[in-house]
């Protein structure tokens, strides 16, 4: 890309690679380590229908495509597409680096780090682990390095924020020689998790040394314990099918029903992996979607069975939780349906009633940021998450010290 700087600032640009969709986004320096988005967009339904689109920083949009049945659009191909598009759209303003979200960074990565071929293979022995995310988030870095050998790649790891968890939340009651060969558990949805432990101390700043429980409830869904600004317990475990129920993935699970689909089903691992991660969750239990809008929208009772299924989960971990951190002070949602189901949020409110929990129902109605009433035992908000604002910081700081 063009080493040229037109003006508007340095970029950063940053990758958000998952399983069916390529999110991006450009980030401009404004001055003293800070950055501000100046397009965000992504490339939806990969592997089925694929669209791209794209906005300003003001929403705005930018451009809009989609792939007919014929023409090439596998990823290499579209991530291609989606490069040249961002490279005409730079004007000639220096790119600094590409940042990308990896999901697993193993017990090594506590931090950011800067890519390198050795990095790479490390990261690839962790697809096994993460096998819906690490693989697109690798391929996208290596289709980025062959393009533009030359522009420093900084990978973000999911894992990073959990890495200082104590002991007991990491540990699986297995014998020592699998948890030290890294069978334990990582936690994910880090980079949300981290933006959200700095943003609510602006909200509320006699927060900053609470205890808050994040719940990240996207297609991928998590919960953490945050005491102080820092993870101490979280629901996802070894990889991203712990915890709670997903769109598509299962969530914590008796693994002697792992041994009986082995036994009494034959089913192998692929089979089963393939069960866990794409076929159970909300789209499961429901038969109808994996999708929460299309849920709360049917009459069908086993989508009413998914949606409770979720919101009991979400209560009962709350729970559990708060018990890790010695009580609760604030309780925040965030991601897609975090941010934007006022139903799944009342109905999680409800069953939190014990705790005090009241909500106050305009409030979540209009997605907050306060979504609690004055006489809440604790307060409850909302806020958006942001790891891409997350990614774009840090893959700045790991240039500064590089
Ligand atoms: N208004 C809404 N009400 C309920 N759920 C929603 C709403 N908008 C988005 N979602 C849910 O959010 C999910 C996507 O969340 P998101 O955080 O973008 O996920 P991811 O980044 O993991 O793909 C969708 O699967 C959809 O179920
Ligand atoms: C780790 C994970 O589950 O990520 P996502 O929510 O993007 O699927
Ligand atoms: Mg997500």
């Amino acid at each position: 890309m063009s080493s040229q700087n037109a003006g508007g600032g340095d970029a950063i640009l940053v990758i958000n690679a998952g399983s069916s969709s390529l999110k991006f986004s450009v980030f401009r320096e404004t001055g003293a380590g800070a950055v501000q988005a100046a397009i965000n967009g992504q490339i939806s339904g990969i592997g089925t229908e694929p669209r791209f689109e794209a906005k300003d920083a003001a929403k705005r949009p930018l451009a809009e495509r989609a792939w007919t049945a014929g023409e090439p659009s596998d990823r290499t191909a579209l991530l291609a597409f989606l490069l040249g598009w961002i490279e005409e759209r730079l004007e000639g303003a220096k790119l600094l680096a590409a940042g990308h979200r990896v999901v697993h960074g193993g017990t090594r990565h506590a931090a950011p780090v800067l890519l390198t071929p050795a990095v790479m293979e490390e990261l690839e022995g962790f697809i096994p682990l993460a096998p819906l995310h690490q693989p697109h988030n690798l391929a996208a870095i290596r289709a980025l390095a062959e393009a533009h050998p030359e522009l420093p790649q900084v990978a973000c790891f999911d894992t990073a924020f959990h890495r200082g968890q104590p002991w007991q939340a990491q540990m699986f009651a297995i014998p020592r020689e699998l948890t030290d060969e890294g069978v334990r558990r990582y936690g994910f949805h880090g980079l949300s998790y981290e933006y959200i432990a700095r943003r609510l101390p602006e909200l509320a700043p006699d927060l900053a040394d609470g205890r808050v429980v994040v719940a990240h409830l996207g297609s991928g869904a998590s919960m953490c314990a945050i005491h102080a600004g820092r993870s101490v317990d979280s629901t996802m475990g070894f990889t991203a099918l712990d915890g709670l129920p997903m769109g598509t993935r299962c969530g914590n699970i008796d693994p002697g029903v792992l041994i009986y689909l082995m036994r009494q089903k034959g089913m192998g691992a692929d089979a089963i992996e393939k069960l866990l991660y794409n076929k159970s969750g909300l789209l499961g239990v429901s038969g109808v979607s994996n999708d929460m809008r299309a849920l709360l929208d049917s009459a069908d009772p086993h989508a009413q069975e998914a949606v409770e299924l979720f919101c009991f989960r979400i209560a009962k971990e709350t729970g559990a939780l708060a018990a890790s951190m010695g009580g609760i002070d604030a309780l925040v949602f965030t991601a897609g349906i975090g941010e934007r189901s006022a139903p799944v949020r009342a109905r999680v409110g409800d069953k939190l009633a014990w705790l005090g929990v009241v909500l106050d129902p305009a409030a979540n109605e209009a997605n907050g940021p306060l979504i609690s009433a004055p006489d809440s035992r604790i307060p409850v908000y909302v806020i958006p998450t942001d790891e891409e604002q997350m990614i774009a910081l840090h893959t700045r700081k790991a240039l500064e010290t590089a």
